[in-house]
């Protein structure tokens, strides 16, 4: 059974990366994805983006949608303060399974939970399941039809708060344009949003930033 493009990826890190070293783990990933199979990570450029919206939130509660290999998971995790935490969502089981490998040889499994399923199924459950209370940051990256229903359950589910900020990508590739519609014209976010390129490549993509207040 020949193996996946995911398992081939965690591979060339279990074997060049340096243990315990998130940077060399994100390095490592962003050099094979380059140079030998294109993946759908955030990559360098907006991750130096995701880099300086964490830091300036300083989150102690974060959530991810959209796990994929775990190289957006390391990138957060390894800026979280000591007590902080991120929850990260994956749907599909094999890419959750790298991840899990993904974030344990990063050495940062510690401020990671990584949640299996929908979703929708899980963002209702982050209160009382999770003892989540309210969410300082959430890093859209799923599938893009998914960024505005789960925008509106997270709060129904009352689980953000007056500065809660959400970053999506992807806005231009795959692009998710009714997201952009509902987010820009609703009067409890303040928008923006930052031109980058999509992961390893010269096409355009984009960051949107949105603050909820209140
Ligand atoms: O960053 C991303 C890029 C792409 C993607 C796929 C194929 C292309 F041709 C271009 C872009 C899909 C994604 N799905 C989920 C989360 N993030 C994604
Ligand atoms: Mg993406």
């Amino acid at each position: 059974m020949n193996q996946s493009k995911e398992q081939r990826i965690l591979n060339f890190v279990l074997q060049n990366a340096v243990r315990g070293d998130p940077c060399s783990v994100l390095e490592t990933i962003d050099k094979y994805c380059s140079q030998k199979e294109w993946a759908m990570n955030v990559g360098d450029e907006k991750g130096l983006i995701l880099d300086k919206t964490v830091e300036e939130v300083n989150p102690s509660v974060a959530l991810e949608l959209g796990t994929y290999c775990g190289y957006s998971a390391v990138r957060i995790a390894r800026l979280l303060k000591a007590g902080a935490h991120l929850l990260t969502v994956e749907f599909n089981p094999e890419f959750a399974a790298i991840a899990k490998q993904m974030i344990e040889f990063a050495g940062v499994q510690d401020k990671v939970k990584l949640l299996e399923g929908p979703s929708e199924e899980i963002i209702p459950q982050l209160k009382k399941k999770y003892e989540v209370d309210t969410l300082d940051f959430v890093f859209l990256d799923h599938w893009k039809d998914k960024y505005t229903p789960d925008t509106i359950l997270l709060q129904e589910c009352n689980l953000l708060r007056k500065g809660s900020v959400l970053l999506a990508d992807n806005i231009i590739v795959p692009g998710a344009p009714e997201f952009l519609n509902y987010i820009r014209n609703n009067p409890r976010f303040q928008c923006t949003n930052y031109p980058s390129h999509l992961e390893y490549m010269k096409v355009e993509d984009a960051m949107e930033k949105a603050v909820f207040l209140g």
